[in-house]
């Protein structure tokens, strides 16, 4: 997968009268892990359903690369190399974990989805399969059945799964939601692998996370971006400390 970037400029998205995300632009680069924070409601979730295509931009424009993807579906998108993990949505609860992660390989391959035999033979399929299992932490997990595993285990399936599609682009909706504290750090440290290969957008209400993981940072505030640029720079900035930071604004 080439190694692209996304950029997002002055995107909008009305759902009748509320202007959930207005004139947001935002670039994501290779390499880089790339925070969006804010307070409830401020926008994050909408603006990865539009960077993603789950939802369609009331306007704006979205770039993978040179390439104008704003009016693509999501699947033409992942397609593309934008890869998004869903919360458990996408994990077959019976299936194991190399079922699982080889559904996903085989999705980006085009090659029709056959369960059983047609999909194992295939060895670019087979490859990226373990490959992405080794590498999201699973290894020797493989025959495990996705339901008993652990929360965090779970998460890992999900990003897994992400890169068994061999996306330039990762999207992370709240990857830390409901861990505990051990399991955060193995996801935590599994999200900074993903910058040497990736360029990394995460949505994360964690901010020892959020700060311990970030290159660049953009705050929004009722749909709009009220800072962004390097995590040390954006936590001085006052308007983000009145709106959000609170003590980690008075520790930098
Ligand atoms: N499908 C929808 N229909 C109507 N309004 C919506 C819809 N989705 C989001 N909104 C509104 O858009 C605004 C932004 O919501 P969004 O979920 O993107 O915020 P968020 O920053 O992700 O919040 P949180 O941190 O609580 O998840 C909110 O006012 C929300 O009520």
């Amino acid at each position: 997968m080439p190694e692209l970037g996304l950029r997002a400029e002055r995107l909008g998205k009305r759902f009748g009268g509320v202007r959930a995300v207005a004139d947001v632009s935002v670039d994501i680069k290779h390499g880089e892990i790339h925070a969006v924070i804010g307070p409830n409601g401020a926008g994050k979730s909408t603006l990865i359903n539009l960077l993603s295509g789950e939802l369609t931009a009331s306007s704006g424009e979205i770039r993978l690369g040179d390439a104008d993807i704003t009016g693509l579906a999501p699947d033409r998108r992942a397609r593309a190399g934008i890869g998004r993990a869903f919360q458990k949505t996408t994990i077959f609860p019976r299936f194991s974990v190399h079922e699982n992660v080889r559904l996903a390989a085989q999705a980006r391959s085009r090659a029709p989805l056959r369960m059983f035999g047609g999909a194992s033979a295939d060895p670019a399929v087979q490859r990226r399969t373990l490959e992405a299992i080794g590498k999201a932490g699973l290894a020797g997990r493989e025959a495990i059945v996705a339901n008993v595993l652990s929360h965090g285990e779970q998460r890992q399936l999900e990003i897994a799964m992400v890169l068994a599609t061999n996306p330039s682009i990762i999207l992370l909706d709240e990857p830390l939601a409901g861990m505990g504290q051990a399991e955060a750090r193995s996801i935590i440290a599994l999200i900074a692998s993903l910058r040497e290969r990736h360029a990394v957008l995460i949505v994360e209400h964690d901010m020892d996370a959020v700060f311990e993981l970030a290159d660049r940072l953009t705050v929004m505030q009722d749909g709009q971006v009220i800072a962004s640029g390097l995590p040390q720079d954006v936590r001085r900035h006052p308007a983000v400390r009145a709106a959000y930071l609170g003590n980690h604004g008075d520790a930098a």
